[in-house]
């Protein structure tokens, strides 16, 4: 397994008063026992595609026919879409380097522009700056409706006809977005008419689970990365669940039923400390689905994201001395001898002997190895999760796992973890306002 979770030091039993209460999280595990059932019943009868995505591979040619197409001559791709149409593939992404910080820059391959934030400065300098001649579009959106993609699909295709290229249109934007099927879809209309292709939106899964679907993937493909590697990931993660096994083995259910017993005691916040640039994204992922999936009728927990070793530098005071109202997971990853060697001399004369002949990543998993520690020491309760490495397989087996985590997380919590009421109430209200300004 490429992906190891721990929550030994979670309990009151192991760390304390401090830990989450052995005997809830006794009962929650067994409640998501019988979440796990309605899991493999749902898997069985397909009405949760997303289950099966990790042995799902007849839409592949049509990302990799797209992928070519959206690379082919690009310096600059320029993915439009917000929220689920954009975190999930920003995930995968960045372990091709996009956005790690300092490094992003080097890339070798098209320059990424993620537009998930609508900002009207930032979208008039980009699209000044971007040689147009060159640069490619995919916009995505499952409803097709959201009102900042459509802005900016908007200003593209203006920016586009004011270079003269108005008449390659569809040979520059592609489209991920749901079939029409009765009711009108916005971006399609819209980027239709100028000869853009789609690729079909699956119907059944949403934006926030779709990160393992060709949203994700197109763009995992197009910076190059191995999307077999990321469906087999996700596999991975379903097979001790298809096997049946018990709930104390299947991650997933674990993860679930240790936050509901965090949250019965009431650990309302739930923080995701990760020690890699590389999942810096993933953990901004992991937020929108944590909190649109089981924020609803008064209940839910907040997920709160860390990045680690830096954020020692700004969060863990609080999260060693401040409320005890929080579980934590410090996820690691196997960089011990990794990155450059710490030379003796050098070490001795920034009054660090104990740095020579270390690596960077020694000190790094020393590092996250130290505040899992602390954090229990301190009566906190905390799960590890650690990859012996962090590629596209580890990488589709944990966002699964989370995906999965989630939806039994809404089973335990009662909510449905697959709408999102209060959002779409601003969204109405939004354009109410814009209308009548
Ligand atoms: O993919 P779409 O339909 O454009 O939606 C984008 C995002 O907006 C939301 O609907 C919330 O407003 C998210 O659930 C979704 O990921």
């Amino acid at each position: 397994m490429s992906v190891t979770q721990n929550v030994d030091r979670a309990f009151a039993s192991s760390i304390g008063e401090g830990g989450v209460d052995d005997a809830a999280y006794k009962a929650q595990l067994e409640r998501a026992g019988a979440a796990l059932d309605w899991v493999r019943a749902a898997y069985r009868d397909n009405s949760l595609p997303i289950l099966r995505m990790g042995e799902t591979t007849d839409d592949l040619p049509a990302v990799r026919e797209m992928g070519a197409k959206l690379r082919a001559g690009a310096t600059d791709l320029v993915f439009l879409g917000t929220g689920g149409s954009s975190l999930g593939c920003q995930a995968l992404v960045q372990l091709a380097d996009y956005a790690v910080p300092g490094l992003g820059l080097f890339r070798s391959g098209p320059r990424l522009h993620f537009l998930d934030n609508l900002d009207p400065i930032t979208l008039e300098v980009l699209l000044t700056k971007l040689p147009l001649e060159t640069t490619h579009f995919l916009a995505t959106s499952k409803s097709g409706g959201t009102g900042e993609t459509l802005l900016q699909c908007i200003a593209v295709i203006a920016a586009l006809k004011a270079a003269g290229l108005g008449d390659s249109i569809g040979q520059r934007m592609f489209g991920i977005s749901e079939p029409e099927a009765g009711k009108r879809n916005a971006l399609r209309g819209l980027l239709e008419p100028f000869g853009v292709q789609f690729l079909e939106h699956h119907t059944g899964v949403g934006g926030r689970f779709s990160v393992l679907t060709n949203v994700g993937l197109l763009p995992a493909f197009a910076a190059g990365l191995d999307i077999d590697a990321i469906r087999a990931g996700a596999a991975a993660a379903m097979k001790p669940i298809l096997d049946g096994a018990d709930p104390a083995d299947v991650p997933p259910a674990v993860g679930a039923a240790l936050q509901m017993a965090a949250a019965d005691g009431g650990r309302n916040i739930t923080v995701m400390m990760a020690y890699a640039d590389r999942l810096e994204r993933t953990n901004a992922w992991w937020v929108q689905l944590w909190s649109e999936s089981l924020g609803k009728d008064g209940k839910g927990t907040t997920p709160l994201r860390a990045l680690g070793p830096v954020d020692q530098h700004s969060q863990l005071q609080l999260h060693l001395g401040g409320p005890k109202d929080k579980l934590f997971t410090v996820v690691t990853v196997d960089v011990a001898g990794f990155g450059p060697k710490l030379d003796k001399e050098l070490s001795e004369l920034a009054g660090e002997p104990l740095f020579a002949g270390k690596t960077v990543g020694d000190l790094v998993a020393a590092q996250g190895r130290a505040t899992a520690d602390t954090l229990a020491k301190n009566g906190r309760p905390v799960r590890t999760i650690h990859f012996d490495e962090l590629d596209e397989h580890s990488l589709g087996e944990f966002l699964m796992n989370f995906m999965i985590e989630t939806i039994i997380a809404g089973q335990l919590l009662g909510v449905d973890a697959f709408d999102q009421p209060a959002v779409e109430e601003g969204k109405i209200l939004a354009k109410k306002y814009l209308a009548e300004s």
